[in-house]
């Protein structure tokens, strides 16, 4: 190859996962939201009772929403109905049990497989996240939307409401029904987006299984909602196994012990004692660390645990973790650069080491960046085998490939893993070696 004709290494053409859609952000402060309100000209509530069809009588589902999400023009969902809901696991792989300390819990009933569907279900609520503005009510955004709730409660089914009221809530009662049907929604929602939404994409729903998951800072699954289906899906990120709990993650599991149990207080009124936050064995990683950015201290080993320096290794190990998709995109780049210092190996040491810590930290679910990058770098090093290991695993990982465009990057992947030349990194670290020599000969 010519020196004038340069690499290609630009990350677009490497496809996803590598290049991620960015999820919406949140509003970040109350100016922001009451920013975005303004905006949309304080547009107003309403509910919608969510039907399969429109003939159907049974309402499946409470949408309180913003009116830019009902009028149409911003794309009306779903107006003829929502259809089937997509088809769950049967028999179901878990069941809801008593768990000492948690109220209820969903536990495996079986082995489940990393990256299996545990359950697919229908929100019974969904609500705007987005709280800010009186409405004119005494006790604001929340009082407003429990006149809402409380209304339209009716449209519900003896099934549907039995099966709402029945949920934990743990926020104090004042005194009204309404106040339990606002704590229950406050307490069971997760992130359910709709992103056709102009000025408010960020609602939260509330599931008759899903929401009985309780919290861990390593958990075990995570659940991802599908807008077009209104329908959430829970999938396992580790093998489960029987008798364990189903876990999800309800604050920001990078966050420091400190960040996290003051959210989790706060918002859901539980101190976390998983064994992230209160182990009872020290951690260690399963295979030594070789690559300088996870030089991470470790905690002495002995018999009894340093809780203090525990949380704190953990601590450091989950902000090098936040803080690796940068350093990924300058190591990648710098690796496939002719005047490269790196080996061949550094940058898959880099990856295979940010697996093990991933496990160490029970963060698997964002482990599919570092198995696209190690997928790559074996394309790179025209390693064909290497090459096709993380490339079947990143495609059993199926979970990434929701949707149309989700489908055509699980089948460019699945071409490029049958003929691994075709895959945009074939070789470049090859040339680019090939072009150090040329250049040390010239
Ligand atoms: C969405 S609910 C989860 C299901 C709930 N345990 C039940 O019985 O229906 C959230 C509530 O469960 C409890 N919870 C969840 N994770 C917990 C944890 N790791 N430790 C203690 N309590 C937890 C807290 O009371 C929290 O407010």
């Amino acid at each position: 190859m010519p020196l004038s004709q340069p690499i290609r290494t630009a990350l677009p053409r490497f496809g996803w996962p590598i290049q991620e859609k960015a999820e919406p952000r949140l509003h970040k402060t109350l100016e922001e939201a009451n920013a975005a309100l303004d905006a949309a000209g304080d547009p107003s509530m309403i509910v919608r009772a969510c039907r399969e069809s429109f003939q159907s009588t049974k309402v499946f589902c409470l949408w309180i929403t913003y009116s830019d999400l009902f009028d149409g023009r911003y794309g009306e969902y779903a107006p003829q109905g929502w259809g089937l809901p997509p088809d769950s696991p049967t028999p179901p792989p878990f069941s809801i049990q008593p768990i000492s300390g948690c109220g209820r819990g969903m536990v495996a009933k079986r082995s489940i497989k990393s990256g299996e569907t545990i359950v697919i279900e229908r929100p019974l609520l969904v609500y705007p996240q987005i709280v800010t503005g009186t409405f004119g009510h005494p006790q604001g955004l929340w009082g407003h939307l429990e006149d809402i709730f409380d209304k339209s409660f009716s449209y519900f089914g003896e099934m549907e409401k039995s099966s709402y009221m029945d949920l934990w809530n743990c926020k104090p009662l004042t005194g009204t029904l309404g106040n339990q049907l606002v704590g229950i929604a406050r307490t069971n929602g997760l992130y359910s987006g709709f992103s056709r939404s102009k000025h408010f994409p960020h609602y939260a729903g509330v599931y008759p299984n899903i929401s009985r998951c309780n919290h861990s800072c390593g958990p075990n699954a995570d659940a991802k909602f599908d807008e077009e289906k209104m329908a959430m899906t829970l999938i396992a990120q580790r093998t489960i196994p029987a008798g364990e709990q189903v876990t999800i993650s309800y604050t920001a599991v990078g966050a420091p012990y400190a960040v996290r149990q003051d959210d989790l207080k706060t918002k859901y009124v539980f101190t976390c004692a998983c064994r992230h936050c209160a182990p009872t064995k020290p951690s260690r990683p399963s295979k030594p660390l070789k690559h300088p950015y996870w030089n991470i201290p470790t905690p002495p080993s002995s018999e009894r645990v340093d809780l203090k320096a525990e949380i704190y290794a953990s601590d450091v190990r989950r902000n090098q973790l936040s803080l690796r998709g940068s350093h990924t995109q300058v190591l990648w780049a710098e690796w496939l650069s002719p005047s490269s210092k790196q080996s061949d190996r550094d940058l898959v040491q880099f990856h295979e080491d940010a697996l093990v810590v991933l496990a160490q930290e029970g963060m698997e679910s964002t482990r599919i960046h570092d198995i696209a990058y190690l997928a790559h770098a074996c394309a790179a090093l025209e390693d064909e085998a290497g090459f096709r290991r993380w490339g079947n695993m990143l495609i059993s990982l199926s979970n990434w490939s929701r949707g149309d465009e989700g489908e055509l990057q699980m089948k460019t992947w699945q071409d490029w893993v049958r003929e691994p030349k075709t895959s945009p990194a074939w070789g470049l670290r090859v040339q680019a070696k090939g072009r150090m020599k040329g250049k040390g000969k010239a």
